[in-house]
């Protein structure tokens, strides 16, 4: 399936007499790579558990492919959508095979195809076949968010919504396994949506980014054009993070070096 549009349209939510979003108006088209970065507590993973209605808003609407995901049942709702978050939540009595294959279960698959499809997934995170029987317990914490991703693509949703998937992972494997995330949402033209505290991960693997501060959008655009139209001290010193490291990694590691 191809991806599809979301839009937010004023969303709030209110947590106690805290605002934890306080009026999210966006639009992600259908194709894009979104990277939702900001200060911690700022609601990115508010605003991205409105898509798939682990939270509701108090006010405003978010809609997929034009219409609103408060209407209808939400496990129909989830299953056009992979959720991957940093705990992956994988079932550690489950193998591999039967952790991917728990929605394509739920939609009442034959088991042949059940299995082609796992198979068809492992290979697409690039885990070998062997994977399949093995439990939880026996991978690392980079097979482990690899079976996750397949998991959330099993019964080929068109958005993909990840909460610092890298966040656990050690940094070679978190550049790895960001390309190659990349490189799925490009092959299977998804539309995703990140959350990461790693401005640096944003600009590399995103096509536009949001920076979320006191839950209202504080900037919006394209990696290379994000502080054209940002004046707050504080937000441009975080999208300027990037930039800084990479003066300081020149100093210090010399010129060609
Ligand atoms: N279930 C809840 N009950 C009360 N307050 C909550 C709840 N969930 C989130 N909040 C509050 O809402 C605000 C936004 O939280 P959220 O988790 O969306 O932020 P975040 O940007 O994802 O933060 P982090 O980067 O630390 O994960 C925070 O002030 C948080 O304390």
């Amino acid at each position: 399936m191809a991806g599809a549009a979301i839009e937010f349209v004023g969303v709030e939510k209110r947590y106690g007499g805290r605002s934890a979003l306080a009026g999210v108006s966006l639009v992600v088209p259908a194709g894009q790579f979104v990277a939702l970065v900001g200060p911690s507590g700022s609601g990115k993973t508010t605003l991205l558990k409105t898509v798939n209605r682990l939270i509701t808003p108090d006010a405003g609407r978010v809609s997929l492919d034009g219409r609103d995901v408060a209407e209808g049942p939400a496990p129909a709702l989830r299953r056009r959508i992979g959720y991957v978050f940093q705990e992956v939540g994988l079932f550690p009595h489950l193998s591999v095979a039967e952790n991917i294959g728990i929605t394509p279960r739920l939609l009442d698959w034959s088991a042949e195809r059940t299995s082609a499809r796992v198979a068809e997934l492992l290979d697409l995170v690039a885990l070998p076949p062997a994977f399949a029987s093995r439990a939880p317990a026996e991978l690392s914490g980079g097979q482990r968010q690899r079976v996750g991703v397949a998991r959330a693509l099993a019964a080929e949703p068109g958005v993909l919504l990840m909460d610092e998937p890298f966040g656990a992972l050690d940094p070679i494997t978190r550049d790895s396994l960001g390309g190659d995330v990349r490189a799925l949402h490009d092959r299977l033209g998804l539309t995703t949506v990140m959350v990461t505290h790693d401005m640096a991960e944003a600009v590399l693997l995103a096509d536009r980014i949001v920076v979320l501060r006191d839950g209202v959008v504080a900037a919006d655009g394209a990696p290379a054009r994000l502080l054209e139209s940002v004046t707050d001290p504080e937000v441009r010193a975080l999208i300027e993070t990037p930039r800084r490291q990479a003066r300081r990694l020149a100093e210090r590691l010399g010129d060609g070096a």
